[in-house]
C-alpha cells in the first residue's frame, strides 16, 4: 500500500558559505502510512526540521520527490503547493507560533480565511479547542496563555480543516512533564483515527510512543 506520506530518495543540501554545501539526508527515503506516527529523532543540528520543511513542501528537496496521498509535489508550482498543505498537511512548527493579538479561536480560523470558511468553521474551531482542554480559552490572546495551552491552540489550527497528515517540530519542547504527555497523547491519538503523524523530537517519551523512528546521525 502507498503510504500517505512519502519522500523518495530524497536529497536535502543547506549552503555554507567559503565551504562546501551541509548535505542533511542524500537519497534517503521514508514513507509514513495512514494511521502511524513516525519520529525523527536526533541531536540538535542533525535536521530534523531541514526534513520536516520539506516534507511539508514548503522548501524543495535538491533532489529525489515528495508525495501527499501519492501525488508528486516536484512538478507543481508552489502556489499550488501551499494551497494543498494548507487542507492536507497541519504543521506544527516549533515553538507552535501563534499570531499576537489575535484570540485564540481567531487563531484557530486563521486556515479557513483564504476560502472564506471562518462562519461555517466557527463551531468546529470551538469544539476542537474543547477537545483540547483549552475550551475555557477561546477569548484569550497568546500572552494569556500558558506554552502548554498555546502549543494545544496550535495544534486546534493544525486541524481545522481535517488533514490527512499532522506534521510536528519538537511538540514537547518547553512543556512541563504533565503537559508534554497529554501532547504526546493527543498526537498518538491523531494517528488512531488514521492520519498519518511525522513528527521530530529529541524527547525519549515521545520517540517511545512512534510506531518507527528514524535515528538522525
Ligand atoms: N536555511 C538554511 N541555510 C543554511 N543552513 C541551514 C539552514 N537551515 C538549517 N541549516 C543547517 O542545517 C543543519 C540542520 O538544521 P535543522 O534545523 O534541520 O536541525 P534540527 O535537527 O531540527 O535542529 P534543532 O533540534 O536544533 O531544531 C544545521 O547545521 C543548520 O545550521
Amino acid at each position: 500500500m502507498t503510504a500517505r506520506l512519502e519522500l523518495d530518495s530524497v536529497t536535502i543540501r543547506h549552503p555554507r558559505d567559503g565551504d562546501t554545501d551541509l548535505e542533511v539526508v542524500a537519497d534517503w527515503s521514508l514513507g509514513v502510512p495512514a494511521g502511524t506516527m513516525h519520529c525523527l529523532a536526533g541531536r540538535s543540528g542533525s535536521g530534523k526540521t531541514s526534513i520536516l520543511r520539506v516534507a511539508a513542501g514548503l522548501t524543495r528537496p535538491a533532489a529525489g520527490e515528495v508525495r501527499w496521498s501519492g501525488d508528486g509535489l516536484a512538478d507543481l508550482p508552489d502556489d499550488r503547493i501551499t494551497a494543498r498543505r494548507r487542507s492536507e498537511v497541519g504543521y506544527l512548527d516549533q515553538g507552535g507560533a501563534l499570531v499576537d493579538g489575535m484570540t485564540a479561536l481567531e487563531n484557530v480560523l486563521l486556515p479557513a480565511v483564504p476560502d472564506h470558511r471562518v462562519a461555517e468553521l466557527r463551531p468546529r474551531a470551538a469544539a476542537l479547542l474543547d477537545e483540547l482542554g483549552v475550551g475555557g480559552r477561546l477569548a484569550h490572546t497568546p500572552d494569556r496563555l500558558s506554552g502548554g495551552e498555546r502549543q494545544r491552540v496550535a495544534l486546534a489550527r493544525a486541524l481545522l480543516l481535517e488533514p490527512g497528515i499532522v506534521m510536528a517540530d519538537e511538540p514537547t519542547a518547553s512543556l512541563d512533564r504533565t503537559t508534554a504527555d497529554g501532547v504526546i497523547a493527543l498526537l498518538t491519538g491523531l494517528a488512531a483515527t488514521g492520519i498519518s503523524v511525522l513528527v521530530a523530537s529529541h524527547d525519549a517519551r515521545l520517540i517511545a510512543a512512534a510506531d518507527t523512528r528514524t535515528d538522525l546521525a
